[in-house]
């Protein structure tokens, strides 16, 4: 091995019966003033592992950085649970030598480890001290192991001929043109520490995936970013459930080394996945690009510096995003998109994202303005009290304006209205009401509103499991919640609207079950005393009311709101169909909390007023567009016509 001299050590070690924990290297590297070494012991049912971790070696043992050595390390199977011995492996491109230390002699090789002539394969680059990037990878290098040794690829990709194809990101990406946002989900990093450990992967997923987030990254490094497979797994089969339209990518972001690190992300539902330039050599990226396509996906390929996107360039890659933060230092500075955009190829169809450090519509325009494509935005949404509303700053989006519900209707004339003005609910009452319907008055409304506005081809409304944190006993976050179904319904409504709402006082939950299923109807408005517990039994989604008194307190009735039960909330005076308004300015701070429909009292005259002060994200409306106790066609197509003009003021 030219350039490295090693020297046998005269080590010794006693056994330890701590599994998986690291422990200081008990002896000193010739040489060096202050090894950065790690003896690690692992134990995995009856087999003891134990490896030593050369991360960085000092002095004059191996040969200086400018020689381009490498350091790695593998562990030894050793078939005696009381025996510890260490394998050192000194990578020394494009060949390495083993090294073992044992007290009783060199134990056999492992399977298909040939000593001193291994290929490089994967490496951790020779720094000292390690960056945090090199303590990663050498991390995630065990890590692989360690999981190919539960969970060989050929079960993977036994997994991955039973799902259903990546989805196109590159497609995606020209889709969201000229603004693609990748919403991150990233619990905490090394840089930033905690960030949001208690959301939840899947409903963080679909609030970014409802306000039209193009891709959703998740971070499943585990041991800095507190993420998992787990995380990316829930992601996907939430945003397939959800069925929307265009489709959303999930991209594996971690440090992937090894191949078998592709299959897991593919074999969890990932459709694309980061490579790093920064952590592959070279060669080890084209490989790795290549089987990810062999996978079907596209991979985002990632650069820091000018050496790195002539690499990305030299390979072929289709998608690069330059992180603004140096992963070694973890400097962001936010002009490295624009240095590194300027080498992008004349008239290229490469996409290029910028990674990092983006948090306002400030940050997007400028890296929009330096030929940028999209964005990857994590942090700043993960700390976000509505991350809907923060993606929809970042594009520069208006807020999203008011819908509209028409209550109480009984004939399908003036339902024909209320659709065709652009209702996104038709409300019908099957409670003792002078405004109850029959199952077949309601048919009839619900034939109108389907002949009006037919629904593409497989359209559904998710169920009310959808993204439901899975933590026994645990109850969802009533605030996101809310806002999640909230993004969730305002896209049902667009795309599939109007939603056909029953609206019930006190009935049995099979009267409820078989009218929705009788009439056809999305939703199932809870108008009584009926509790929150009741929309497990309830076989559509619902919509509670909350009935507003004279003497409520804004805190009182944001304590009273469930998470995880009702769909949305209505806030109305006491009653139904009452024409009674309550107090807005209650209602305004309850919205500072959760998000809720406005109903009661409300008119094509007062409507505007309640949008502006209140900001519901819908208003529900009877008996204010009636006219002697029947609904006036005229009053129906002024209400909504008011709500949009309000709204988008
Ligand atoms: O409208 C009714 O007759 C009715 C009966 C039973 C329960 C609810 C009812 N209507 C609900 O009342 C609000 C708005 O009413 P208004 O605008 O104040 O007249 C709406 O949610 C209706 O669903």
């Amino acid at each position: 091995m030219t350039g490295v001299t090693t020297k046998m050590m005269n080590l010794k070690f006693s056994k330890t019966n701590e599994p998986n924990r690291e422990r200081p290297l008990p002896f000193h590297m010739p040489g060096s003033a202050t090894p950065s070494s790690y003896l690690s012991t692992r134990t995995t049912g009856t087999n003891k592992y134990s490896y030593l971790q050369v991360l960085s070696i000092g002095g004059a043992t191996i040969s200086p950085p400018h020689l381009a050595t490498r350091c790695f390390h593998r562990r030894v199977h050793l078939p005696s649970a009381d025996l510890d011995s260490v394998l050192l492996l000194f990578i020394h491109s494009p060949h390495a030598s083993v090294h073992y230390f044992s007290p009783r002699g060199s134990p056999p090789l492992p399977p298909n480890h040939r000593q001193d002539k291994m290929p490089l394969h994967n490496s951790v680059p020779y720094r000292n001290p390690m960056s945090m990037l090199d303590k990663i990878v050498a991390q995630r290098l065990l890590d692989v192991e360690e999981a190919q040794s539960h969970t060989p690829a050929h079960v993977l990709q036994e997994k991955i001929t039973r799902l259903a194809p990546a989805a196109d990101f590159v497609a995606a990406l020209r889709q969201a043109s000229p603004c693609c946002v990748l919403a991150e989900f990233k619990r905490a990093s090394p840089s930033k520490g905690d960030i949001a450990v208690g959301l939840d992967a899947a409903q963080q997923a679909l609030s970014y995936a409802v306000a039209g987030a193009c891709t959703v990254s998740v971070l499943t490094e585990p041991s800095w970013f507190k993420g998992s497979l787990s995380d990316l797994t829930r992601v996907k089969e939430t945003l397939v459930e959800a069925n929307l339209s265009p489709g959303v990518c999930v991209l594996r972001k971690d440090f992937l080394v090894d191949e078998y690190q592709l299959l897991e992300a593919r074999a969890a539902g990932a459709d694309t996945a980061l490579l790093i330039v920064a952590i592959l050599q070279p060669d080890r990226l084209t490989a790795m690009m290549h089987a990810a396509r062999q996978l079907g996906m596209e991979p985002l390929v990632e650069v820091n510096t000018r050496e790195e996107m002539e690499v990305a360039l030299a390979a072929g890659a289709k998608v690069i995003g330059v992180n603004n933060r140096n992963l070694h230092t973890f400097v962001v500075d936010m002009g490295t998109t624009g240095t590194i955009a300027a080498m992008l190829p004349e008239g290229t169809d490469i996409q290029l994202l910028a990674l990092s450090g983006v948090a306002t519509r400030a940050d997007v325009e400028q890296l929009l303005a330096v030929k940028a494509n999209g964005v990857l935005v994590g942090e700043s949404l993960m700390r976000a009290e509505s991350p809907a509303a923060a993606i929809r700053s970042l594009v520069g989006a208006p807020p999203a304006p008011s819908l509209c519900k028409i209550c109480g209707l009984r004939d399908a004339e003036a339902a024909a209205v209320a659709v065709d003005a652009g209702a996104d609910f038709l409300g019908m009452i099957f409670a003792p009401s002078k405004r109850q319907v029959t199952e077949e008055e309601a048919k009839r409304i619900v034939r109108v509103a389907r002949e009006r506005r037919p629904r593409p081809a497989g359209w559904k409304l998710p169920n009310r499991t959808i993204a439901l944190a899975q933590r026994e006993g645990e109850e969802a976050d009533c605030s996101r919640w809310l806002q999640t179904w909230q993004g969730l319904l305002m896209r049902a409504a667009a795309t599939g609207g109007p939603l056909t709402v029953g609206v019930f006082v006190n009935a049995t939950v099979e009267e409820m079950n078989g009218t929705a299923e009788r009439v056809g109807l999305d939703l199932i408005q809870l108008h009584g005393s009926e509790g929150w517990e009741i929309a497990k039994q309830l076989n559509r989604p619902c919509v509670r009311v909350v009935h507003m008194l004279p003497d409520s307190l804004a805190e009182q009735v944001s304590s009273e709101l469930r998470g995880g039960l009702a769909v949305a909330v209505l806030l109305d005076s006491k009653g139904g169909g009452t024409g009674t308004t309550f107090n807005w300015s209650v209602g305004r701070e309850v919205q500072a909390a959760a998000p809720f429909i406005l109903a009661g009292g409300l008119s094509p005259a007062n409507v505007a007023s309640a949008i502006e002060e209140v900001k519901p994200w819908c208003v529900d409306v009877s008996s204010g567009v009636e006219t002697d106790g029947t609904k006036d066609h005229a009053k129906i197509a002024a209400f909504i016509k008011n709500v949009k003009a309000a709204s988008t003021a």
